[in-house]
């Protein structure tokens, strides 16, 4: 039966997309027909035959890598937009015989790949040694020959075909699984279908007659790659390894959240720009040469450099140099960034939401003490959350362990509560794990007091405890109600613990007597220095908003005493009466969200991201994932549970809060680079093509030879290299800073039309110094003329139009001494006596000072240009701020 059983698993290795999973065979069965096709009982496999099956299926090693693979990095690298056109002018170049571009071209795509590479390839090591902190076992019910089974802690790895497997919130589905029973299980698995929402999933006998449109849609399946969100549930292991879905449905770009970050969006819409300039300037310069002066072999070869000379082949090498610095810069301050382009989303985060319980709080939660009804200090309470407490920490995983039930098992046994072994004794106590959407746990505990009884133990948030007591008057409920309130407004949050007598027989757990039987009083306190991070963060323009599962006015008096100003609270339960619009401008304004279960606060994170805004989510706990997930930037605090971690896109290496505003000013500071870098190559290379058309049109000659336009590329872009070096770090700034495509557009067209307009004034100039381009150096002079006017030019557009963005960003020194080698080689290159080699001819005394008139004119333009620039920015700036 099991060698079947192998038969119905391996075709998924050999046909990956087909569409149907091999193991979609025995999952369409009931639940016993499924165990049989796996020769498995509900009571799991036998040690011997796991050991065999081990053998024959391999290790089950499907769970997702730290980062992409180093193959799949090399791929997105060499994907990049700019990488692929320098690859493509290199290959152009290499074919028409030009060897020196070809080597530049060469020499700049493994440049821009290796840095982009090595950056990666540090920030994987250092999540792969976090992850080893991940829990990376799966809980496993194996027996030794006919004795009872056992439920054991297994490396994932270990899981074979027909194991049978419990799940709990926080863990990762470790193999493609068929439910046998299920409470509450809703699963985020959108790493395998892109989509955020969770799934609920429930143990149907029968699955429904008509298949699902897909498999990740049958609700009674469970597939690898996929996190456990809520509830509880044993399954059938019905693949493993490379047979699961998760290899076949595992894509790069569906890991993460859909859409590329900001920053590289607008390079590659930079680059498409860029490339429409080629594709229409080059070949209209030809056309208009060719009409005007007829054909010439000179024209190919000039069509060849001209493609090269207006392509910014620096943009990948310049921005992975500035993401990287950023990067490298975060790291050493112990922050751990998964990718790249995530620094520029940073540098564009408008909305921090931030978790609340070990987020803002110190993560350890003082136990106070027992509370009867009236408020008056009682340990039964005590005693009773922390005999449950004990039950779920021996039966979960020590990973995902609740600090909550530590600390109320730490404060009984200190307080000598659990010395005597009665009444609570004795027997496998059956747990209910804490689920953040139900808000409490609970246990059924064996009881020896004179005789043997069943005690279910319910602790947790007290609205949700006292639904589940049904016979509670309702006085008595207000009062209770009212108690939360007084405590909570004092700073104390409370716990409701109830007790139920249980029948003798049956594993069902009967909510029916639930009895309400006291508090316990538990403070957070705020994390050490958080009110001055937080109140450093919102100074830098950045919205903050608190997201939590605790009780309104407990999370409201820990913002009091953070100096968070809180505009309004809403319960996760009011969400659903708001729109999405409504929501959003709520939380950007600092509303506080209590009460919220994980999708909720999931929810808030999309409707902010919807309205635009780039949202950041600070969180620790497994209730915290979707809101991770669905941020633009997912930050995890170092104590965070390995889920969270998982799926940040940023670990902060320590608590302290301050790390937040160090990882904004990296942000804001590698875009305005970015920013800067863009706005002076596409602008001068916009230029460039207006006057090469404009030459075309007006010159006898070819505008520029191609050599000329090489050297000259070769110098500006040699210049633009200082853009990667930083300068002093000059802090966040007050406002976020954004890649804006429409104002790069408007900026080049401007300034490049500015540069135009010095280049056809030169062009005028020089026809009057030449006597109409009339004589045999005529050719020869306004190349120089125009050569060195360009980098001329060139220099005074790199610091002047370098610190055009909403960060304080000053041209560090590199840019000023890059500009000054740029001027003097602009002028000394044509009069070096390679020059001639170079088809430069020395320019009549004569020409000098016309030469300077429109380097000067164009400075004063430049000048003027951007003081009305700033205006604008600043006008731009109050209007969205208001
Ligand atoms: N281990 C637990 N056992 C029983 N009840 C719990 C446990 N952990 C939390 N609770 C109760 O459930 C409520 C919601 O918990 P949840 O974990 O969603 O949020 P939180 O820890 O209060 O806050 P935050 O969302 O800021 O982390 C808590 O306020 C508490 O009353």
């Amino acid at each position: 039966m099991a060698e079947r059983a192998a038969h119905q698993l391996r075709p998924a290795r050999s046909r990956p997309d087909d569409g149907v999973p091999a193991a979609l065979g025995p999952a369409r069965l009931s639940r016993l027909q499924a165990l049989r096709a796996l020769d498995s009982t509900p009571r799991g496999l036998p040690e011997q035959e796991a050991e065999d099956r081990l053998a024959r299926y391999g290790e089950n090693t499907v769970l997702p890598e730290p980062g992409p693979g180093r193959l799949r990095r090399i791929r997105t690298a060499l994907a990049d937009p700019f990488t692929a056109l320098l690859t493509g002018l290199a290959a152009v170049c290499a074919v028409i015989g030009s060897w020196g571009s070809t080597a530049i071209l060469g020499a700049l795509v493994a440049a821009a790949c290796a840095l982009r590479l090595t950056d990666e390839h540090r920030a994987a090591t250092a999540l792969t040694a976090l992850r080893a902190l991940v829990p990376t076992t799966a809980t496993v019910l194996r027996r030794a020959g006919e004795a009872e089974p056992l439920a054991r802690e297994l490396p994932v790895e270990q899981l074979v075909p027909g194991d049978v497997v419990r799940l709990t919130a926080g863990d990762a589905v470790p193999a493609d699984l068929r439910l046998l029973r299920a409470e509450g299980l809703t699963l985020d698995q959108s790493a395998l279908t892109g989509e955020s929402e969770p799934v609920h999933r429930a143990a149907v006998d029968l699955p429904p007659p008509a298949a699902a449109s897909s498999p990740f849609e049958e609700p009674h399946l469970c597939f690898a790659g996929s996190t456990v969100i809520t509830g509880s549930a044993t399954a059938l292991v019905l693949a493993t390894g490379t047979g699961t879905r998760f290899g076949a449905a595992h894509r790069p770009g569906r890991v993460r959240r859909p859409g590329r970050s900001a920053v590289e969006r607008g390079v590659r819409r930079a680059a498409r720009a860029m490339i429409l300039f080629m594709a229409a300037a080059v070949p209209a310069t030809v056309a208009a040469d060719t009409l005007l002066h007829g054909w010439s072999a000179s024209l190919l070869p000039f069509a060849v450099a001209a493609a090269v000379g207006l392509t910014p082949e620096l943009l990948p090498l310049v921005i992975s140099a500035v993401l990287a610095r950023g990067s490298a810069g975060l790291r050493r301050d112990g922050l751990v960034v998964r990718q790249l382009p995530v620094i520029g989303e940073l540098g564009a985060l408008d909305v921090l939401c931030l978790d609340k319980t070990g987020t803002l709080t110190s993560g350890e939660t003082a136990v106070l003490g027992g509370l009867d009804l009236a408020g008056e200090p009682d340990q039964e309470p005590l005693r009773w959350a922390a005999l449950a407490a004990e039950a779920a920490l021996l039966a979960g995983d020590p990973g995902l362990a609740a600090p909550l039930d530590e600390a109320l098992l730490v404060t009984a046994d200190q307080a000598g509560l659990l010395d005597d072994p009665g009444p609570a004794a004795g027997g496998t106590p059956v747990v209910l794990p804490f689920d953040p959407v139900r808000r409490y746990a609970g246990a059924v505990l064996s009881v020896r007091d004179g005789g043997h009884r069943r005690l279910l133990v319910v602790k947790g948030a007290p609205e949700a405890v006292l639904d589940r007591c049904p016979g509670l008057p309702e006085e008595q409920r207000a009062a209770a109600l009212a108690l939360v309130e007084r405590q909570a407004a004092a700073g104390r949050r409370l716990l409701a613990v109830a007790l139920a007598e249980q029948p003798k027989l049956g594993t069902a757990v009967d909510f029916s007597g639930l009895r309400l039987l006291g508090f316990v009083a538990l403070r957070d306190e705020p994390l050490a220095g958080a009110a001055a991070a937080l109140a450093e963060l919102s100074g830098t323009g950045v919205a903050l908003t608190v997201l939590t599962g605790d009780h309104p006015s407990t999370a409201l008096r820990l913002c009091e005493q953070l100096g968070l100003a809180v505009d309004r609270v809403v319960a996760g339960s009011e969400l659903a009466g708001l729109t999405e619009a409504e929501v959003a401008a709520a939380a950007a304004r600092g509303a506080l969200f209590a009460r919220c279960d994980p999708e909720q606060k999931a929810a808030v994170v999309r409707a902010l991201r919807r309205a635009g805004h780039t949202v950041g989510f600070l969180g620790d706990g497994v209730n915290d994932v979707p809101a991770l997930r669905a941020a633009d930037i997912g930050f995890a605090t170092p104590g965070a549970v390995g889920a969270a971690r998982a799926w940040a896109d940023v670990l902060l290496g320590g608590t302290d809060l301050a790390r937040l505003g160090r990882a904004l000013s990296a942000g804001r500071e590698g875009v305005a680079r970015v920013a800067a870098y863009l706005r002076i190559a596409l602008s001068c290379n916009l230029g460039n093509a207006i006057s090469m058309l404009a030459g075309g049109v007006l010159l006898p000659f070819l505008p520029m030879l191609p050599a000329q336009v090489l050297l000259q590329n070769v110098c500006f872009d040699a210049a633009q290299l200082s853009f990667a070096v930083s300068g002093r770090a000059t802090g966040p700034g007050s406002r976020p800073v954004r890649l804006r495509w429409g104002a790069l557009a408007v900026f080049a067209v401007g300034f490049g039309l500015l540069n135009s307009v010095a280049d056809v004034a030169l062009f005028v100039v020089m026809r009057r110094v030449t006597g109409g381009f009339a004589g045999p150096d005529a050719e020869g002079m306004f190349h120089t003329a125009w050569f060195s006017e360009n980098l001329l030019t060139q220099a005074l557009a790199l610091p002047a139009l370098y610190g055009l963005t909403g960060a304080r960003l000053r041209p560090p020194r590199p840019v000023w001494c890059a500009a000054a080698a740029l001027a003097v080689l602009g002028v000394l290159l044509p009069e070096l006596p390679f020059g001639a080699h170079l088809g430069f001819a020395a320019l009549p005394v004569g020409a000098v000072g016309p030469l300077a008139l429109v380097v000067l004119g164009y400075g004063v333009l430049l000048l003027a240009a951007r003081r009305l620039w700033r205006l604008l920015a600043i006008w731009d700036g109050r209007r969205q701020a208001g």
